[in-house]
């Protein structure tokens, strides 16, 4: 009888499906068989089975819904957009609204005016039209000025390039860098999973520098040191430093003082810097305030020719969470005009983002401002967004923490709690026993329990012997208590049923 993917270990059908390859019966690319992305995994994928089962039968498992705490998709679970974001988008989106005298009843006066200012900035108005392969100037301009006033010093739009979403972003500079196995990239452990698996596709080798769960996840520039010396010993030729934060998954704020190292070592190392701040407005501590690494490496002194540095920023995150708009950039400095072409030719390969996702870009990175008609109601729906998203992360840190073997550092930021668990012999041996590794053992067990969605550790990486689950903060206010009375329910079963 046909089993499910779910009840095979999939090393063994990794392992099936190379054979199927080096035999030639398989089409599939060695690279693209090494890829993984938890996120979106094996878990997910039984999830959606339970989901289909529940639909068919209600009364069929112990829960009555699935609750997907695996994804940074603030409006799957039930997050608005920003007013002012969507008036904007609709308007340039249907022009025609413009010339109609009762739009002036549905939209706010400066919302319609910004339409105005930015079908401006388009060739003919046409926003169906592919744009220039950076995307729109003008709206590279104004994501510039954004930036400048984020950071006190000059940004220009011809260093940006507009994607859809940060993710090809992260693609093309992967591309750009990887020639073969022996490119390095070094990557945080634990590291958001489009890093290894870009690496992966690309055919580079990843790099490992182990974040401090001890001292909250902090990065110690002698363990990048000491990473880079290891790989280059084994003839890697480490080619870029990924730097993510805030954190995913692990939540953290980085000190200005440690950024400052950071820049410190990549200019002596000779580094491309990869600096991932797409979570940049999630910030949820008073003392760690968000500083980019542009502005860390100006305020050192170093200009536009002296440290190659790729900032990415997406409008999936933050107050906005527009995952399904695909909107985002890089902003690119400190690398020659001869590489700076080469960037430029393999975006211009994809001939141009989405114009939607360019737009909302613009907004996101130059949101209304004091004195317009919108800004206090923008400002009531951000601050009421953030303090929300800042209650919910210390509510289930409270909860796990409170938990019997289960410790879990603060989300200063992001959108997720990285928890550790401390499980008992008898329960890794369980899950040995299935071939499983013990956190996505506890998180099948968790989800089959619960309906409870969470992302194994073992899909982000961890220190070898150390087992996590990475929960998002997103489900709405009002759930977050049931979720955690399932959860501490569920937890109290499972500690019993394997306590040594
Ligand atoms: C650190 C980081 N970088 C880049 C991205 C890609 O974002 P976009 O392509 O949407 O701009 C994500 C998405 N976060 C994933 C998606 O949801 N949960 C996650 O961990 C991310 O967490």
């Amino acid at each position: 009888p046909p089993v499910s993917v779910a009840t095979i270990n999939p090393k063994l059908v990794w392992v099936a499906l190379i054979c199927d390859r080096i035999a030639g019966r398989l089409k599939v690319s060695i690279s693209v068989l090494k890829c993984e992305y938890a996120v979106r995994g094996e878990i997910v994928t039984h999830a959606q089975n339970l989901q289909q089962e529940l639909q068919k039968n209600p009364e069929s498992l112990p829960f009555d819904e699935i609750l997907y705490c695996n994804i940074g998709n603030p409006q799957s679970l039930g997050q608005q957009p920003v007013t002012y974001f969507r008036e904007v988008l609709s308007l340039c989106d249907h022009p025609a609204l413009l010339d109609k005298s009762e739009t002036h009843a549905l939209y706010s006066s400066d919302a319609i005016e910004r339409a105005w200012q930015i079908l401006e900035k388009i060739p003919g108005r046409a926003t169906g039209a592919y744009s220039h392969s950076q995307g729109i100037k003008g709206l590279r301009d104004e994501i510039a000025a954004g930036i400048a006033a984020r950071d006190g010093f000059h940004a220009s739009g011809d260093n940006i390039f507009l994607t859809d979403g940060a993710s090809p972003a992260v693609h093309m500079m992967m591309q750009l860098l990887i020639s073969s196995e022996s490119d390095g990239i070094l990557c945080p452990i634990p590291q958001y999973p489009l890093y290894s698996a870009s690496i992966a596709l690309h055919g580079g080798s990843l790099v490992p520098y182990f974040l401090n769960e001890e001292t909250g996840w902090g990065l110690d520039v002698d363990e990048l040191k000491k990473q880079l010396e290891e790989a280059r010993s084994k003839g890697i030729t480490v080619r870029a430093l990924v730097v993510i934060n805030p954190g995913n998954p692990t939540g953290q704020v980085l000190v200005e003082e440690n950024q400052k190292k950071i820049v410190e070592f990549c200019k002596n190392e000779g580094l491309v810097l990869l600096a991932d701040e797409v979570y940049q407005e999630n910030i949820y501590v008073e003392d760690k305030p968000f500083h980019s690494f542009k502005k860390i490496a100006r305020s050192l002194g170093y200009t536009d020719d002296d440290l190659p540095l790729v900032s990415f920023q997406s409008v999936s995150k933050g107050y906005y969470g527009e995952c399904g708009k695909r909107g985002g950039y890089m902003e690119i400095t400190g690398f020659s005009p001869d590489v700076r072409e080469q960037i430029y030719k393999v975006a211009s390969v994809n001939l141009c983002s989405n114009v939607s996702g360019q737009i909302l870009a613009s907004l996101v990175m130059n949101p209304p401002k004091a004195g317009d008609e919108s800004f206090e109601s923008f400002m009531s729906e951000r601050d009421g967004i953030l303090s929300s998203l800042a209650r919910r992360a210390k509510a289930l840190e409270e909860a796990f923490n409170s938990l019997e073997g289960i410790t879990c550092n603060k989300a200063e930021g992001a959108m997720y709690l990285f928890p550790r668990l401390h499980l008992p012999q008898k329960a890794i041996g369980a899950a040995q026993a299935v071939g499983t590794a013990p956190d996505a053992y506890y998180a099948k067990r968790l989800l089959e329990a619960t309906g409870i969605v969470v992302v194994p550790g073992s899909g982000f990486g961890q220190v070898p012997g150390t087992w996590h689950f990475r929960c998002t903060i997103l489900p709405q206010e009002d759930k977050i208590p049931a979720i955690v009375s399932r959860l501490k329910e569920f937890h109290e079963k499972f500690m019993d049923e394997f306590r040594d």
